[in-house]
């Protein structure tokens, strides 16, 4: 079943309902259930429903195309086109949430104990009072559209304009089931084959790209980690990964490097794949494994940098620089054709947001903080470089895979960072993720004195992220890259959000397993090292035991000189506690189930829920710093009505948020 078959559109429910105009008298949509407009001929399929249907169908088949690692370069690439258009169309629609819906209930999964359960949804009553008046949107006159079930589509009919305003109230009916899948059933097997070459990075054999900042040092100090995909080969670089100094760099399995966690700030990332093993860009430079790049155990800062510029092409033209270059000149393979605001650059971004500084540098393009214009909110825009990613069909099956997999997982769980709008551009994909002011909790964990957290400190956090990254399991999605750095953090420091969904793949509902090693040195698991099939829980719980350790610890469990060496470590099942401070029985317990070696006698979420660590703890969600966003979130009220498509709800999403006091200038 579609997402949007399990899932009810309204369409400015004040009005009512006009009997007759039903399934029947609705041709092209036969298993639709439409309470029309009445100023709709009812012989006349409502082209908003196709256009809604046919986003839903494309996000089945991309999601079916996810599973297959051997997907064609040029499906992949279609497939990609075909979504982004079928999101601008969607978006053309200007469907928005009302200000009040009948939700349901919270989509957060429950803890065991009834301390640890969502926060109650008072305060939000307030924000949700205080909501300015959704503007009429100028495409359609009001109308209840209930939708059952979606009948195939094959075209994205324009917007019907009319006088009037159409707004939408999105809420799951029933996606939000534990285990659903909002995108169908789940694949047979297998997983998300990144690129062929891209699945040989793993071999322990293999000499260790060097780097002074790649993942456990060898005191087990923070170092930042290595994504273990790809070739191993640094694409173009460009100056700056973030803005703020951290630990983000080209990670190796460096160990004998010493030092404390001041001493290894992260240098400026030359690598628009940051600390990526894989290589998105392979059409565009020789792939050079891991095994060719330079060995060594540990070289400083400086020295990283100089290896990182080498395995470039040695170009140091920025992509942004080298797209403004070659504008126009996108789509070869389809990727840069299409797209509703095709043959325009940044107008339409710059129709809704007002873009402001670089946050970050990611791998296929920056992150800036930019404003909604109309509610002055703040937002996290990642722009994905279309001609970057035009090159490379693991770029654009990542690119896919995050779409697909947030998309699928939309806002409604608080600590998962929302997609909240989607703009695209000839050039560049734009996506709309809310501001989080706190940075990433790496930094922020390196950034204290101690470079740790207590206990109960990291209870708080650390229960975050598990219930976030349950969440996604329990939609059928594995998140593979789990690691503090995909963590960010509110401006209070008290909420943390899962960002980057690049690895995100499906979870084989028939009890078959993945088998593409993905994720990043210093939190994959075992299995991963050893490129052994794993289901796709077990490598998160995993990397959120190393989470765990590492918040308290404020090091890295494990460590290595090699990925030889870090593989011998992580296979021994020896994990070692820093001497000299105590820690509760139920936390190492708890460590110690999460780093089973053997994956199958590994803790599930489902037991950390109820494991003794937790037991008794306040409710890790509830802080004296959580605001209305998260709070509206937290009760289903945000999340419930922009479910489905996340970016079609964006507008209302914003206007919500607007005004919790995001509102200075940017
Ligand atoms: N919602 C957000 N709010 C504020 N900053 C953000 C947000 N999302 C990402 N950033 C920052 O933007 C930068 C790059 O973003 P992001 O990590 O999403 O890119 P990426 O391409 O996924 O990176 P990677 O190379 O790890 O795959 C990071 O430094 C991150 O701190």
């Amino acid at each position: 079943m579609s997402p949007v078959a399990d899932r009810i559109v309204d369409i400015d429910a004040a009005d009512p309902p006009i009997k007759g105009a039903t399934a029947s008298s609705l041709t092209s949509l036969s298993d639709l259930t439409i309470d029309a407009d009445p100023e709709l001929d009812p012989a006349t399929p409502d082209p908003r429903l196709a256009t809604v249907h046919h986003l839903s169908t494309t996000l089945d088949d991309a999601r079916t195309l996810l599973t297959r690692p051997d997907a064609p370069a040029a499906l992949i690439s279609t497939t990609l086109t075909t979504l982004l258009d079928a999101i601008e169309a969607v978006r053309a629609l200007q469907v928005r949430p009302l200000p009040s819906s009948p939700l349901s209930g919270s989509t957060t999964s429950s803890w065991s104990d009834a301390s640890l359960k969502t926060p109650p949804s008072e305060p939000n009553e307030a924000s949700r009072h205080s909501l300015p008046a959704v503007a009429p949107s100028p495409v359609d006159s009001p109308a209840v559209l209930r939708k059952k079930s979606c009948p195939s589509s094959t075209a994205t009919p324009p917007a019907r304009a009319s006088p009037g305003g159409m707004r939408a109230r999105l809420y799951s009916a029933g996606a939000d089931r534990a285990g659903a899948s909002p995108l169908g059933p789940r694949p047979a097997r297998g997983g998300t084959a990144i690129h062929g070459s891209h699945q040989d990075v793993l071999d322990a054999a293999a000499p260790a790209r060097s780097s002074p900042v790649g993942t456990p040092h060898a005191d087990g100090t923070l170092g930042s980690t290595e994504k273990l995909r790809g070739t191993g080969h640094a694409p173009p670089s460009s100056p700056r990964k973030s803005t703020t100094p951290a630990l983000r760099g080209s990670g190796t399995y460096s160990g004998s490097h010493l030092g404390s966690l001041d001493s290894l700030a992260r240098p400026p990332s030359l690598s628009p794949f940051g600390n990526s093993f894989m290589d998105p860009f392979s059409a565009l430079h020789v792939s050079r494994p891991i095994a060719s790049s330079t060995r060594g155990s540990s070289v400083d800062a400086g020295s990283v940098t100089e290896l990182r510029r080498n395995g470039t092409t040695g170009s140091s033209t920025s992509l942004a620089e080298e797209s403004r270059r070659r504008s126009g000149v996108v789509g070869g393979n389809g990727v840069g054709a299409g797209g509703g605001a095709a043959g325009s650059t940044w107008g339409a971004l710059a129709t809704t947001y007002q873009v402001a500084k670089v946050l970050g540098e990611g791998s296929f393009g920056e992150t800036k903080l930019a404003m909604h214009r109309e509610s002055k909110t703040k937002v996290a825009i990642k722009h994905i470089n279309r001609l970057a990613i035009a090159r490379s069909a693991s770029a654009q099956r990542m690119v896919l895979s995050e779409l697909v997999a947030l998309i699928s997982l939309d806002v409604s769980h608080p600590h998962i960072c929302p997609l909240i709008d989607v703009v695209t551009s000839a050039t560049t994909i734009h996506l709309v993720f809310p501001y989080l002011g706190g940075g990433e909790l790496f930094d922020w964990l390196r950034a204290r004195p101690s470079g740790r957290l207590g206990e109960d400190e990291a209870r708080v956090m650390f229960a975050q992220l598990v219930d976030a990254v349950g969440y996604c399991h329990d939609k059928g999605w594995c998140h593979r890259d789990v690691k503090l750095e995909n963590v960010m953090l509110s401006d209070d420091h008290k909420q943390c959000h899962l960002i980057d969904f690049g690895f995100a793949t499906r979870i084989p509902e028939d009890g078959g397993m993945l088998t593409t090693p993905l994720g990043s040195g210093a939190y994959a698991s075992p299995e991963m090292l050893q490129k052994l099939p794993y289901a796709g829980p077990d490598v998160d719980v995993w990397s959120l035991g190393i989470v765990l350790y590492t918040l308290i610890c404020g090091r890295f469990p494990f460590r290595g000189d090699s990925p030889r060496e870090l593989l011998q470590r992580v296979v021994s099942g020896t994990v070692t506690f820093p001497t000299g401070r105590t820690y509760s029985p139920a936390l190492v317990d708890l460590v110690h189930r999460c780093l089973a070696v053997d994956r199958t006698a590994r803790i599930t979420i489902a037991d950390m829920r109820n494991h003794a660590w937790f037991q008794g703890a306040a409710d890790p969600r509830k802080g004296p710093g959580m605001g209305r966003v998260e709070l509206a979130r937290a009760t289903g009220t945000v999340g419930e009505w922009c479910t489905y498509p996340g970016p079609l709800a964006a507008d209302a999403y914003l206007r919500w948020v607007g005004g919790a006091s995001l509102t200075g200038d940017v």
